[in-house]
């Protein structure tokens, strides 16, 4: 891979770091973020902004607001590797992306992937999503050998699945927190894929999606492991801690807390039938999580 591709990471958090350690074994990739860090290749925003290829790597919810205040499209490619549906709109990144960006520079970025565990260069595979398939396929030869990538042109499958199941991770978290049992874990996973598929069905998300690295694998992934942010506030909220206390702690984001709110939202609009991401919404409101486990049970 020719070290002169320009290609820059824009937000220097977990993702944003691990993607860049990644991608640095291939090419220069630089970085940016709004808060100067001591990491090799930072760089100014402005000097993030001119490179051809540009990852995303920001929190869902501060997308919009970071994209009208600092980007102007000049013809540059462009994948987003946040997971999440905007709270209050009910907006997929995709979407949002679409006011800026023209579709065919855009790609998305999904699959179970841990930061911590691709900054240890551990094994993964991820898929790169775009109706632009020489995009994804451009995309996908910057990763390295560690990492193998598949592309896809089911965009909203793949936002559907990477946020959906940051809200089944906190479900998932609360069940092990409440000591329920792995037959009652399982079955929370299992028709949490159900459900998933469901709501993104009604969005156009194929089928095929839902089984594979997008969906079934990074369900598996963040719904069974306490290296996931989501699992944890599940596991947390289990034993009575206070939302904001668990937020205030965990100190990185947790996309489920505000794509739960979204689905809430667009399931209630759209007449979804959405009942594990509606308890969960209503646990962040206050419910007590025992009362939803009956709840559910008996739905
Ligand atoms: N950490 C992981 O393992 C993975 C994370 N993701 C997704 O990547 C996205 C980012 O996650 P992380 O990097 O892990 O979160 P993080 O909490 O570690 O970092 C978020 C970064 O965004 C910056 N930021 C927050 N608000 C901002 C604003 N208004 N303007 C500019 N910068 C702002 C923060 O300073 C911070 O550096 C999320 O959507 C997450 O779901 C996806 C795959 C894996
Ligand atoms: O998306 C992730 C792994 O694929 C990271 O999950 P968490 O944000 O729950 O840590």
């Amino acid at each position: 891979m020719s070290k002169s591709v320009s290609i820059a990471v824009i937000g220097a958090g977990k993702w944003g770091q691990a993607l860049q350690f990644a991608l640095s074994f291939t090419l220069t990739c630089k970085i940016t973020s709004r808060h100067i860090k001591p990491i090799e290749n930072f760089v100014s925003l402005e000097e993030a902004l001119k490179c051809e290829y540009l990852i995303f790597a920001l929190p869902a919810q501060v997308v919009r607001g970071w994209l009208e205040a600092h980007f102007t499209f000049s013809g540059q490619k462009i994948l987003v590797a946040a997971k999440g549906i905007e709270q209050g709109s009910g907006s997929f990144l995709n979407e949002i992306f679409a006011h800026y960006v023209p579709e065919d520079h855009l790609s998305f970025l999904s699959g179970p992937s841990f930061a911590s565990e691709v900054m240890k260069g551990l094994p993964t595979a991820v898929v790169i999503n775009s109706s632009n398939e020489t995009l994804s396929k451009e995309f996908a030869a910057f990763f390295p050998s560690f990492i193998k990538t598949y592309t896809s042109k089911d965009v909203i499958g793949a936002e559907v699945c990477g946020a959906y199941k940051n809200v089944l991770a906190i479900a998932s978290g609360i069940c092990d927190g409440l000591k329920l049992g792995n037959n009652a874990r399982a079955s929370l996973i299992a028709r949490g894929l159900v459900e998933m598929r469901r709501f993104g069905k009604y969005f156009g998300a194929h089928d095929e999606t839902f089984l594979g690295l997008s969906g079934a694998g990074d369900l598996f992934l963040t719904a069974s492991s306490t290296l996931s942010r989501n699992y944890r506030v599940g596991l947390f909220l289990a034993e009575g801690k206070k939302l904001e206390t668990i937020l205030e702690e965990l100190g990185e984001v947790a996309e489920g807390v505000f794509t739960s709110a979204a689905i809430f939202e667009l399931s209630t609009k759209h007449t979804i039938y959405t009942p594990i991401a509606h308890e969960i919404a209503l646990i962040l409101k206050g419910k007590e999580p025992r009362i939803s486990v009956k709840d559910l049970l008996s739905d």
